[in-house]
């Protein structure tokens, strides 16, 4: 069995504490790997490590930074394999989802590369009396990063790309359900000639977070999980005086309107309520048909969701893997049960559901759920599995109220042929991320990644430019150059401009 240690100042380092937590492969069931859960000393040396890295990266060059950016983009490009067997085989996803997952990373690496020109800072004269007005911005310290388990390698590949090109050296506390791929992030990051302290990775659970979340030295923490998580650990950091940003889960709609494609429409609720076996925050899990199209595109849906073949994430076949751990898999089919309880008609039941040869796995088939009531826990709640419920409405307006009652507000699309309405949903519904006629719109390029309402807490969403805002703080430098006996320069504008 493989035991996985910390990654503190660019080698492996065995916890202080000795404690152990398992990993599973999910198509199994079965343990693969110790993972080691770091003690408060063990957070301890991970910052102290980035600590003393900050000492010369946070002033390193941002050509130099660049620099090692772009190394590191080429060995992850040549890793992309390894790294996607490493996700299939603690996350269970199928391998082409790990190769979409490693492909996005990459993207947000990329984009780190570029976005360091945003550091150059801004510069204005006022010549007459001899004054510079310089506005820049500088990078934080210390940032903690803590991510879920759903994107073992893209959600830190999210944070710390951005964050060490603004000039941060950061500690990244990964999912202790799936850690091996960001062990990995961090060994490719100091070949590719990263200095030893600037990225270290502390595998661990609550304990591990609790340091963090208090240690003097963290200047600010990025965290991306659950809700209520997302919310002690805004309110913990802020209360520590740290900067925070904590993106948190989601219920995502889909509006169908009278006039949409179904065809297109059911493709894309199919894609995104199950792709990924529905472990993604962008999941369409509420799909609001609207008028009389609501038998039509239950149908479409079922007909397609029922030819998608379950199986381990490594066979080729498969286009769904198994969930990551045994306990979610009884809470998700807990919920398909209790909304057959409160009503809902159940179109397809994923209960019950296993496959040949590996009866030990994480399995449930997909559920599709009908006529659901608002009530209902499967509809309230975020269930993160391969259930979609589907909601009737009798108008537009009606809705987008309900969509809009939702405490959640990630992502939402919405399918028509009516521009008038396309735009209308846009600026109406209360989401950070709008899609129209698109299954998941999730942003690209220099866009930012991020919700309203209990999906995030801070102000920042993460990527892009509000990366950058939130990984570095402004500095205005006001400089009174000499008078011309003492060498300045005065071009002989009237003295009191
Ligand atoms: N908004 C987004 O962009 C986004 C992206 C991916 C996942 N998610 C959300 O993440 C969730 C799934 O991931 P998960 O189950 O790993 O989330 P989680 O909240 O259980 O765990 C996230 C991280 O927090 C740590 N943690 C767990 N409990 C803690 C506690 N009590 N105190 C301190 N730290 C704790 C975990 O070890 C992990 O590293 C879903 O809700 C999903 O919507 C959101």
């Amino acid at each position: 069995m493989k035991t996985l240690d910390h990654w503190i100042g660019g080698k492996t380092v065995e916890g202080a504490s000795g404690n152990h937590g398992p990993v599973t492969d999910p198509a199994t069931g079965a343990q693969t790997t110790r993972v080691a859960l770091a003690s408060a000393e063990d957070v301890d040396a991970a910052v102290a490590a980035a600590q003393a890295a900050y000492q010369t990266w946070g002033t390193s060059s941002l050509a130099a930074r660049t620099a090692v950016l772009f190394r590191y983009r080429a060995l992850l490009d040549a890793h992309r394999d390894e790294l996607a067997a490493l996700i299939t085989a603690e996350h269970g996803k199928v391998h082409s989802d790990a190769l979409g997952e490693v492909a996005r990373g990459l993207e947000i690496v990329e984009l780190a590369c570029g976005i360091t020109t945003q550091l150059k800072g801004e510069l204005s004269t006022q010549v007459s009396n001899r004054v510079d007005v310089a506005a820049i911005r500088q990078p934080l310290g210390v940032v903690a990063g803590i991510t879920p388990f759903n994107f073992p390698a893209m959600v830190p590949m999210w944070m710390f790309p951005l964050a060490i090109a603004c000039g941060n050296t950061f500690v990244l506390k990964p999912s202790e359900k799936d850690p091996s791929p960001a062990i990995r992030l961090a060994e490719l990051a100091t070949e590719a000639g990263l200095p030893d302290g600037v990225l270290n990775v502390v595998n661990g659970d609550k304990a591990a977070v609790d340091r963090l979340l208090v240690h003097p030295d963290v200047a600010a923490v990025s965290f991306v999980g659950s809700t209520p998580i997302a919310r002690h650990i805004h309110a913990t950091a802020s209360a520590h005086g740290k900067r925070v940003q904590a993106l948190g889960g989601a219920k995502n709609h889909m509006l169908v309107l009278p006039d949409a494609d179904l065809d297109a429409a059911a493709d894309a609720a199919v894609s995104a309520a199950y792709g990924s076996a529905g472990e993604r925050c962008m999941a369409i899990s509420a799909v609001v048909a609207v008028g009389p199209v609501g038998d039509e595109l239950v149908a479409k849906i079922r007909d397609r969701a029922e030819k998608i073949k379950i199986g381990p994430g490594g066979d080729p076949a498969s286009e769904m893997g198994p969930l990551i751990t045994r306990a979610h898999r009884d809470k998700v089919a807990s919920y398909v049960h209790g909304a057959a309880e409160q009503g809902a008609e159940v179109v397809l039941d994923g209960t019950g559901f296993t496959v040949e040869g590996y009866e030990d796995g994480h399995w449930i088939g997909l559920s599709l759920l009908d006529r659901v009531s608002t009530d209902s826990d499967a509809y309230r709640d975020e269930i993160f599995g391969p259930v979609l419920c589907v909601l009737r409405a009798d108008s537009y307006e009606d809705g987008v109220r309900l969509i809009n009652e939702s405490p959640f507000g990630n992502g939402t699309a919405v399918f028509t042929r009516d521009g008038g309405a396309a735009r209308r949903f846009q600026l109406e519904v209360q989401a950070g991320m709008v899609g129209v006629n698109v299954p998941i719109p999730v942003p690209v390029g220099y866009h930012s990644f991020g919700g309203w309402k209990d999906s995030l807490f801070g102000d920042h969403h993460i990527y892009g430019n509000d990366g950058v805002h939130f990984y570095t703080r402004g500095k205005v430098v006001t400089t009174r150059w000499p008078n011309p006996e003492d060498g300045g320069v005065d071009l002989g504008f009237p003295k009191n401009h």
